[in-house]
């Protein structure tokens, strides 16, 4: 398969040696020092386009590839507010858009467990819940895109719970997310229900980013012939 990476920092290089591992050939690595040859890039040259950028970046980069029927798939977080736009235009050019604000399994899996979670634990309002995630230094938006996922989740299975805020002391029908940045730290997650008397916890810890960059790999291999706004649940169920 023949790939196009879009942001070569620490996410580009890692899916850069897994993908080459898998078989596959980079055909062009997109950074900010060389922005222009995106756009000069066809689909007869990429098979997919694997989009790891920053939160500035990330909706230019995807419009671009979508206008040129480049299925992308996308890792960036920090710019949803204009994930409408990008789901309309994927239509509108028939192309191909994959996005999970985690790809790695094992989040995905923490996922589905912190909805039925949720679900037992909406009918205890004795317990209060308490979300947060830990990162490196170098992050550059907050809450963390996992930590909204989750966040979301409670908030579908949860029925008194209606919104979240991030750093701030909740109302009741508020999902806390308590941001934290800390060393070199590739990804944390924990959801508490605490009450006075005890509590139940469950983490994800993220070793290192292979976990991410192999679930990436994966999605662009299982995309690559398909059409429309896709996601991990697609892609695993
Ligand atoms: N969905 C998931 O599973 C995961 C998502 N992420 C997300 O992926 C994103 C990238 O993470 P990470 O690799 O750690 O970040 P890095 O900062 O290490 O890498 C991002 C790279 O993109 C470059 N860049 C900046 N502007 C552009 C542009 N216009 N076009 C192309 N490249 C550009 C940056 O250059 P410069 O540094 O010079 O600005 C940098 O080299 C973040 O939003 C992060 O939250 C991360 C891990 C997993
Ligand atoms: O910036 C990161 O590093 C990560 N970003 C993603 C997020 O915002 O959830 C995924 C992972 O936690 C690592």
């Amino acid at each position: 398969m023949k790939i196009v990476l879009i942001g070569y920092g620490k996410m580009g290089k890692e899916i850069e040696r897994l993908a080459i591992g898998r078989g596959h050939q980079i055909v062009a690595r997109i950074d900010v020092d060389n922005q222009a040859a995106l756009s000069q890039l066809s689909k007869q040259d990429v098979d997919v386009a694997i989009e790891f950028s920053n939160p500035a970046s990330a909706f230019g980069n995807i419009m671009t590839c979508i206008e040129k029927q480049i299925p992308v798939v996308c890792g960036t977080t920090g710019w949803l507010e204009q994930k409408a736009q990008v789901e309309a235009a994927t239509a509108k050019h028939q192309s191909t858009f994959f996005y999970a604000s985690n790809y790695s399994i094992g989040v995905n899996l923490f996922f589905k467990l912190n909805k039925t979670l949720a679900t037992l634990m909406a009918g205890h309002p004795e317990y209060d819940i308490y979300t947060n995630e830990i990162h490196h230094l170098e992050k550059k938006d907050s809450p963390s895109g996992t930590a909204i996922t989750i966040a979301e989740g409670i908030i579908d299975a949860y029925p008194a719970k209606t919104k979240w805020v991030n750093n701030e002391i909740p109302a009741a029908n508020e999902v806390a997310i308590w941001s934290q940045r800390e060393s070199i730290i590739p990804g944390t997650h924990t959801v508490k229900y605490i009450s006075k008397v005890d509590q139940i916890e469950i983490t994800h810890e993220a070793f290192s980013r292979e976990g991410f960059a192999l679930g990436a790999v994966i999605a662009a291999e299982w995309v690559k012939d398909k059409k429309g706004v896709l996601g991990m649940d697609d892609l695993l169920n």
